[in-house]
């Protein structure tokens, strides 16, 4: 293999930097090739305006998508929650990593959990900030459930302005994902890991992509071992139940698939005609109504999907179900 520098396309966020440059490094380690870091613009970046108006996060990544089909880079990292669930003609997503932590986290004042933070707010309602819908729906719910008061604030910016609006006493907490603050060393700030029964992630959350030309077969054949295809299933999976929700990145839905615990995982165990230990995954997708009045939640369990086709199925059955008991009605205004 050529001994040319790999081009890898970045944003210039701390996030986007912390994970291109661990990124770059897995595929210096699998290449033997030297990896160097491209900044890219993007107007995500530079728009003071909020996402849902912008036409969500996919600004951040078309920048980055204009690059590579360019030939500019060879190679791009993305945040798989970011990425629009339909795959551009000529790229493909040659490596999907093992996935972090994929919680939403709080970052409250005074070391604050969730369950603490009315009793102890001056007004009796805790002003949280987070611009997504999915995490105002869930939030919203789970107030209600708890006979808190609660007030969600729609935010948006990096991670050290999000905070910032704690730290100034304009909020009484912010929710972030549990691997953004992972990956660029924050992670000593959280102050409630935000159960996934409390609060669903976004679909792909705390996984990265790496993508490349799809007729580069030399790097796809290269990267293959960075990716993990439990993660890739779990996502596929995710994702497959957003597009069939037919929802915007900016949609109040979220999916999660993992395998369930050890204990469960026992029972559940069943083998298959080799005597192979068959793994199952579950699959949870949640959409609501931000204001958390009404919550469509279902779940499945199946024999962790080892195709492509078998991963989209299990995320398109469970949408059907949630479109069923009326899914459809909550989605709101659609990104398109
Ligand atoms: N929407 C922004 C975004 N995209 C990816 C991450 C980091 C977590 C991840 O990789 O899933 C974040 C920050 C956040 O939601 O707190």
């Amino acid at each position: 293999m050529s001994e040319n520098p790999l081009k890898l396309g970045t944003r210039r966020s701390k996030l986007a930097m912390a994970q291109s440059g661990q990124v770059a490094d897995a595929v210096r380690r699998v290449t033997g090739r030297p990896v160097e870091l491209v900044e890219i613009t993007t107007y995500g970046d530079t728009s003071r305006e909020h996402l849902a108006q912008i036409g969500g996060t996919g600004v951040f990544v078309a920048a980055l998508r204009e690059a590579l089909l360019r030939g500019e880079v060879d190679l791009a990292v993305h945040s798989l929650k970011d990425l629009p669930t339909a795959q551009p003609e000529g790229l493909v997503l040659v490596a999907i990593p093992p996935r972090e932590d994929p919680r939403d986290v709080l970052v409250a004042r005074d070391g604050l959990k969730l369950s603490d933070l009315v009793a102890s707010s001056p007004n009796k309602v805790a002003r949280i900030g987070t611009g997504a819908p999915r995490r105002m729906a869930q939030l919203n719910a789970y107030a209600r459930a708890h006979g808190l008061e609660i007030e969600t604030v729609p935010i948006r910016g990096n991670v050290d302005t999000r905070i910032g609006y704690v730290r100034n006493g304009e909020l009484d907490a912010v929710v972030l994902a549990a691997a953004g603050l992972n990956r660029i060393g924050r992670s000593d700030e959280v102050t409630d890991f935000l159960s996934v029964d409390t609060v669903l992630p976004a679909p792909g959350q705390g996984a990265l992509a790496i993508e490349c030309a799809a007729d580069n077969a030399e790097l796809i054949a290269a990267l293959a071992e960075l990716d993990d295809p439990v993660t890739r299933a779990a996502v596929t999976a995710e994702r497959s139940l957003l597009a069939a929700l037919e929802a915007g990145c900016s949609a109040p839905v979220g999916a999660l698939a993992d395998l369930p615990p050890s204990s469960e995982c026992l029972e559940r165990r069943n083998h298959d005609a080799d005597g192979q230990i068959v793994k199952e995954m579950r699959l949870r997708g949640v959409v609501g109504t931000p204001d958390g009045t009404t919550l469509v939640q279902l779940s499945t369990t199946g024999p962790v999907p080892d195709t492509h086709d078998a991963a989209t199925a299990l995320g398109r059955d469970l949408a059907t179900e949630m479109l069923a008991q009326g899914a459809a009605g909550l989605m709101g205004e659609r990104a398109h």
